[in-house]
Parts: structure tokens; C-alpha cells; sequence
């Protein structure tokens, strides 16, 4: 029905409707986001935390995070599919930047990637824009920054810190990323931010001022029986729906009631009679 979304059309939401993101990992995911009508995918590092068990996003490789985007693109949703350089993927040079954001493409399908950081990653961003490959920044709470950090904390909250995340946007901004995530930071600084830049602001953790905002499918969804963020709305309640369904299964096995005679194959009845006669009754008497 509707046509796929391209990376002009994102950036061009600067001026109009709001931006919606969602993560998603794997085809089925991706399907039931872009049925929804959400504007972009992200296949994101989350996939650490949320599908491989992780503490933080530091384990997952390229070559994991080419596979996810692979099954998500074999959906063929509509939506636009960024997805994450995951950890040290773009630390090293810009050439091997380019070479691993290369395979995301080719291998991937990605219709963009996204990196986090500032000012620090500009000759990284450059060389990606110089390839052709679209990129989105993402500044603030950096997930990839949590042993600098000292765990998940909001960032930009002293005026020194909220200066250097202004100017970070911006550099980024004129470095070239068409859209630029802002996470944990506070609402009046994401609005300063959003209002400083010519690009969309997508924020997570960072108020209703941003041009979108963006959330982990299994946090949207209710499907996180973990820690949740402040700024995570559960719009269902997926993992008690399918504990309950799951707990049906196992008494209707239990009671013998599934599966039922319209849940399984039959014989012909000739076919049946016929190769009753010739069993040697095994269980009778
Ligand atoms: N399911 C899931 N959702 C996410 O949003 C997410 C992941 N996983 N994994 C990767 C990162 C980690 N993220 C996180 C994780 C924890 C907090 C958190 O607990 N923040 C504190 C802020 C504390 C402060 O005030 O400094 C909070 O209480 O909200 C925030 C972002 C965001 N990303
Ligand atoms: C939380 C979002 C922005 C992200 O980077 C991820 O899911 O990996
Ligand atoms: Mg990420």
C-alpha cells in the first residue's frame, strides 16, 4: 500500500508530523511494527540487553548486528531501517568505519547507520556521508559510554555539559547525519537542542519537544520483566499475555483436551480398518 519511506522524507519531518521509532530484531518484529504504521526501525544495539541477555550493549558484534538487520529486511517493511554500529565498529579509523558500515549495507540491507557521539566522531560521520551511506547520530545517555559513565546516567545536566551537547548537535548536524537521537537528557535542554539543529531530533528519555521519539519494542510492548527507565511507557502488557497463553498450552497438554480431532490428520477409513487387521495387537490384553 503505502511506498517505503526514504531518508529525505525523514528529514524533511523536521517541518511536520512527529517521527515514530521502534526497535526491531528480527522479521517477525519488523512486520508487526511496520503494520503499525511507525515511521523508522531501528536495529538496535538493545538487542544485547533485550534479546540476548546482556547487562549492557558492549557484547554485541557486527557480524550479529548484520544478521539482525538481514531478518528484518526480509520483511520488506516499509518503514525506514537504521541500524546500530555496534561497539568499536567506528573506534579504530574511518576506513574501517566505512568497510563495517559497508556490510550493514550490502549484507544488511540498512537503509541507514547510526553511531554514538559528538564532536569526537566527526571524521567518522564525514567519511560515511563521503560513502553515500546515511547516517544518524545519537548524543547524551551514549549506552556504549556506560563504563565512563558509571553505569546508565542522565547526561547534559550541569551548563558545561549542556554547552558541550549543544555544540556536539550542531558539529554532528554539519558533519551531515540526517536525524539525530538525543537520549537522557533533560526535556528543556532536547528543546534547545531540536531548535538549534536543521535536522530531526528523535529522543528517548529527553521530553515531548523533540521532532520524534523512540523506544525498545520490548519496553513498548510490555515485554521487559527488567529494570524499567523513567522514561519507559508500556502501551501492552505482552509477557503476562503470553505467560497466561503459555500456561493454557501447558494444562490443555496436561488434561489431554489439545490437540483436538479438527487439530489433527486423518486416515481414510478403508485405509484405516485395513491396516488395523494387519497389526499384531501389541497393547491388548
Ligand atoms: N529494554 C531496553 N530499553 C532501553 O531503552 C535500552 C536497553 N534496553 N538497552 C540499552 C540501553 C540502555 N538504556 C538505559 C538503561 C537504563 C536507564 C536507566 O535506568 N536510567 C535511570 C536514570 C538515572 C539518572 O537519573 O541518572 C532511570 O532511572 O531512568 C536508562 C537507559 C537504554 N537502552
Ligand atoms: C535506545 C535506542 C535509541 C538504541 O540505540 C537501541 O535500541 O540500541
Ligand atoms: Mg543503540
Amino acid at each position: 500500500m503505502s511506498e517505503k519511506i526514504t531518508v529525505p522524507m525523514i528529514r524533511a519531518r523536521k517541518q511536520g508530523p512527529k517521527i515514530s521509532m521502534v526497535t526491531a530484531y528480527d522479521a517477525s518484529m519488523a512486520q508487526i511494527v511496520d503494520r503499525a504504521g511507525v515511521d523508522m526501525i531501528l536495529v538496535g544495539d538493545s538487542v544485547a540487553t533485550t534479546v540476548q541477555g546482556h547487562e549492557d550493549t558492549l557484547s554485541v558484534t557486527l557480524d550479529q548486528m548484520v544478521y539482525h538487520a538481514a531478518a528484518v529486511n526480509r520483511a520488506r517493511p516499509h518503514c525506514l531501517v537504521v541500524v546500530d554500529l555496534p561497539w568499536l565498529s567506528y573506534h579504530i579509523s574511518p576506513e574501517e568505519t566505512v568497510r563495517n558500515a559497508g556490510r550493514l549495507v550490502q549484507e544488511g540491507h540498512a537503509d541507514a547507520v547510526k553511531l554514538e557521539g559528538g564532536r569526537k566522531r566527526l571524521s567518522v560521520i564525514k567519511a560515511l556521508v563521503n560513502a553515500e551511506i546515511p547516517v544518524v547520530g545519537h548524543l547524551g545517555l551514549t549506552p556504549q559510554s556506560v563504563l565512563t559513565m558509571g553505569g546508565f546516567r542522565v547526561q547534559g545536566r550541569d551548563l558545561q555539559a549542556a554547552k558541550d551537547l549543544i555544540a556536539d548537535a550542531q558539529a554532528i548536524a554539519q558533519a551531515g547525519v540526517f536525524a539525530i537521537v538525543l537520549e537522557g537528557i533533560p526535556d528543556s535542554l532536547a528543546a534547545l537542542i531540536t531548535q538549534s539543529v536543521n535536522v530531526p531530533t528523535i529522543g528517548i528519555g529527553a521530553g515531548a519537544q523533540c521532532d520524534g521519539q523512540v523506544l525498545v519494542y520490548h519496553d513498548v510492548l510490555g515485554l521487559n520483566l527488567g529494570h524499567l527507565a523513567k522514561f519507559v511507557r508500556e502501551f501492552a502488557q505482552l509477557a503476562h499475555t503470553a505467560t497466561e497463553a503459555l500456561q493454557a498450552f501447558h494444562q490443555e497438554v496436561q488434561a489431554g483436551s489439545f490437540p483436538t480431532d479438527k487439530e489433527s490428520y486423518h486416515f481414510d477409513k478403508t485405509v484405516l480398518q485395513a491396516l488395523q487387521q494387519e497389526q499384531e495387537p501389541v497393547l491388548d490384553e
